[in-house]
């Protein structure tokens, strides 16, 4: 009901109100009716602008001083326009019809507007979002300051895009010419200049545009690889409970694709966007200088196209994230089934798994199937639009070439300018909203950039000399991804330099957090761990790295050779030193038994390798940086009694070195100096193997007790 009554309302007052003010009017002014008209408008926009804001009015007329505005200044726009255009005189519109013509259409552009102004138009921003915005802009001057290094390439890019621009601007004006002198009096010398003109300008705009292309790219590459290189420092300088809580997928996407959609704000689109803002600028004042009759019909086609290209955006951008999303997962499936072939066989489950990618597949291909279908009825909608215009285009100019006030080439040449300014309109709107796109990318990528390590690694002192005495003094630690439950509670103990300490404990005890501890991948919550009196945080990062190494419970290594492998990290290793860990690792009789000794290639992850070599030769790599205290977590399980027996004689004959052993088999930690007892994040025993043994209902006894139990002995 508020639609009737706000339509009838206004349609009655509008009505009345241009009976009577026309009559008024048409008295004072018999013979100029167009001042007139333009009075009429007025007063009828005032008396009707403050009615109408009194009005309840629906919805969909999102404001009535827009709707009263549009309706008041269309009729002596209108009658204006067709003065000048046709020199056709202005008339007094028929009251009540008029009126009903007028608020029909303007009721249906209403409605239409309302239908497609959700997709195109912005939403009211709230707070967050403008703060958003200015962040957006931040980043932008960011990212031009991060531009800084290629100013050269990129000035040189902005000149050969001038004289690209000023050059092609003059190619349909000369091909007009040409066509005039050819449909007149034929004049050699003239005809001559022009097509001289005209060959001049087309090379000289394909070369500029040629070097303004290959600059920017060149530019563009250098700054993506510049970012990639920036962002990796700082993600690699993160701390472990970094990548505990981000999903690697999430760093390689910022890494390979939100870098070069950066990248592409400054080089590409900034490019693109004023290549088009300038190129619209200058053919539209070709046009204007050669008919603003004929241009201003061209503005016509103008909000339909804007309207049809922010739609377009709209589901195409939403479309073309949701193929993305369906090819990386697709590809996670493939690499999930391929990675865990082996249990696939044995469970019988090829043709599930196949059923289960091509359904993936099947997905892809339906996404990209609706995403063509949308791009296929946008071009439809943008050429019709562009044949309405040039049809339109044409009926008018005919009228002017026969009114003598353009001739036929000029026509060619409005023409020519027309079909390109569409395609800068587009580009220009498709521009703006890729720039936002690069702006959250760009927010993404300096998240990452400006992120600060939990852990710092700010530490300087790095003495010549060291006793390398680790003391844990009260340490409480909580996981960052597990705050409810703390890992370990109140640890305190000592690592006396030169001795062998045990860690042992049921599952879950707490043994790896302390060997995280020490290896600095967290700081403690609370308390503080020592080496000879200083907190571990004082001591410079690479230097506590090469006096505390780890050997974890599954080694990992790098595609190369054994020699690279055990120098992995040591820029000035001699090969003497090397050979030495790996006699100390009791690796070099396999080693040497290989077909090429230490350049033996390793395979991907060290899988040409069996269990037992890979902890030898991650022993190796540990004893060649000649550590202070060298960590064991459960790094001989894959090896024989004999062997390992064999490394832990020739560890402890290493002169100062501290071993800190974390195993499950017994037999390996009964000859440590101490034995620590962790369970459930607490010291809970502590001694000899011989002291605590003693202890019948202690924890170590019942674990000892198990495990001979287990090895039926
Ligand atoms: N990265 C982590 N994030 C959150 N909690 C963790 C993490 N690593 C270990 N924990 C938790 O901390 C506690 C101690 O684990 P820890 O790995 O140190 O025990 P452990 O004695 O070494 O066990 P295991 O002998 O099985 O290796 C456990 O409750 C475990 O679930």
């Amino acid at each position: 009901m508020t639609f009737l009554w706000f339509y009838f309302t206004v349609l009655i007052l509008d009505s009345s109100l241009t009976y009577i003010s026309s009559s008024i009017v048409y008295t004072h002014f018999p013979y100029d009716l167009q001042p007139a008209l333009w009075i009429v408008c007025l007063i009828k926009f005032f008396v009707l602008g403050i009615v109408s804001c009194k009005l309840y009015r629906p919805a969909w007329v999102s404001s009535s001083l827009l709707y009263i505005l549009t309706m008041c200044l269309t009729p002596p726009l209108y009658q204006t326009l067709r003065l000048h255009l046709t020199s056709h005189s202005p008339e007094l519109y028929s009251i009540l019809s008029h009126s009903i013509v007028s608020h029909l259409t303007l009721l249906t552009a209403c409605l239409l507007w309302d239908l497609v102004s959700p997709h195109i138009l912005p939403k009211e921003s709230s707070e967050e979002e403008k703060t958003g915005q200015k962040k957006n802009r931040e980043n932008f001057i960011r990212l031009v300051t991060y531009s800084k290094a290629d100013w050269l390439f990129l000035s040189g890019a902005f000149v050969f895009l001038s004289l690209a621009l000023i050059c092609e601007m003059f190619i349909p004006f000369y091909m007009g010419r040409v066509i005039d002198i050819l449909s007149s009096k034929y004049k050699e010398t003239e005809f001559l200049v022009a097509i001289f003109y005209m060959s001049f300008f087309s090379i000289s705009s394909s070369v500029s545009a040629g070097c303004r292309g290959g600059l920017f790219i060149f530019s563009l590459y250098r700054l993506t690889r510049r970012l990639r290189i920036l962002l990796f420092r700082a993600v690699i300088k993160q701390d472990i409970a970094f990548f505990e809580t981000t999903k690697t997928g999430d760093i390689t996407s910022r890494l390979s694709n939100d870098t070069a959609r950066v990248s592409r704000a400054i080089a590409g689109n900034v490019n693109i966007t004023l290549r088009s803002l300038v190129k619209c600028i200058g053919v539209y004042s070709f046009m204007i200088s050669i008919s603003w009759q004929l241009t201003l019909l061209t503005f016509l086609s103008s909000p339909f196209t804007w309207i049809i290209q922010k739609l377009y955006n709209h589901y195409h951008e939403d479309l073309v994230q949701k193929v993305q999303d369906s090819v990386a997962r697709s590809s996670d499936i493939a690499k999930e089934i391929l990675e865990s072939v082996r249990t696939v066989h044995s469970f019988n489950a090829a043709g599930d798994e196949a059923k289960r990618y091509e359904d993936s597949l099947q997905e892809i291909h339906k996404l990209q199937s609706y995403r063509d279908m949308v791009q296929a009825v946008y071009l439809l909608l943008i050429r019709t639009t562009n044949l309405l215009t040039q049809v339109a285009m044409l009926f008018y100019g005919q009228i002017l070439i026969e009114q003598g006030f353009i001739s036929s080439g000029q026509m060619v040449s409005f023409i020519l300018y027309q079909m390109e300014s569409g395609d800068h309109i587009r580009t220009i709107v498709y521009m703006l909203s890729e720039m936002t796109h690069s702006a959250g990318a760009a927010q993404k990528v300096f998240q990452y950039l400006d992120r600060e390590p939990l852990v710092s690694t700010s530490g300087s002192h790095s003495p010549d000399k060291l006793r390398g005495c680790f003391e844990f003094r009260n340490v409480t630690f909580t996981y960052p991804s597990r705050q409810e439950i703390p890992a370990l509670q109140d640890i305190s103990f000592t690592l006396p330099p030169g001795s062998i300490t045990a860690l042992v404990g049921p599952s879950g005890g707490g043994k790896t957090t302390c060997v995280s501890l020490l290896e600095r991948f967290y700081d403690p919550s609370t308390g503080e761990i020592l080496l000879d009196g200083k907190p571990l945080h004082q001591y410079k990062h690479q230097y506590l790295h090469a006096k505390v190494a780890l050997v974890a419970q599954e080694p990992v290594l790098f595609s190369g050779s054994v020699k690279e492998n055990i120098g992995y990290g040591l820029k000035d290793a001699s090969m003497n030193e090397l050979q030495r860990a790996a006699r100390r690792a009791n690796a070099e009789t396999f080693i040497l038994g290989m077909e090429k000794g230490y350049d033996t290639d390793v395979g991907e992850n060290g899988g040409q390798l069996g269990a037992g070599q890979k902890q030898r030769l991650a022993i190796a790599r540990a004893l060649a940086r000649d550590p202070q205290l060298l960590i064991l977590d459960e790094a001989s399980s894959c090896l024989d009694a004999e062997t390992e027996h064999e490394i832990q004689k020739s560890l402890q004959g290493i002169d100062g070195l501290s071993l800190l052993i974390i195993a499950h088999r017994l037999r390996t930690v009964q000859k440590a100096d101490q034995i620590l007892v962790l369970e459930g994040g607490r010291l809970v025993e502590h001694g000899t193997h011989g002291e605590l043994v003693k202890t019948e209902e202690g924890v170590y006894y019942k674990l000892l007790h198990g495990h001979l139990l287990q090895n039926g002995d």
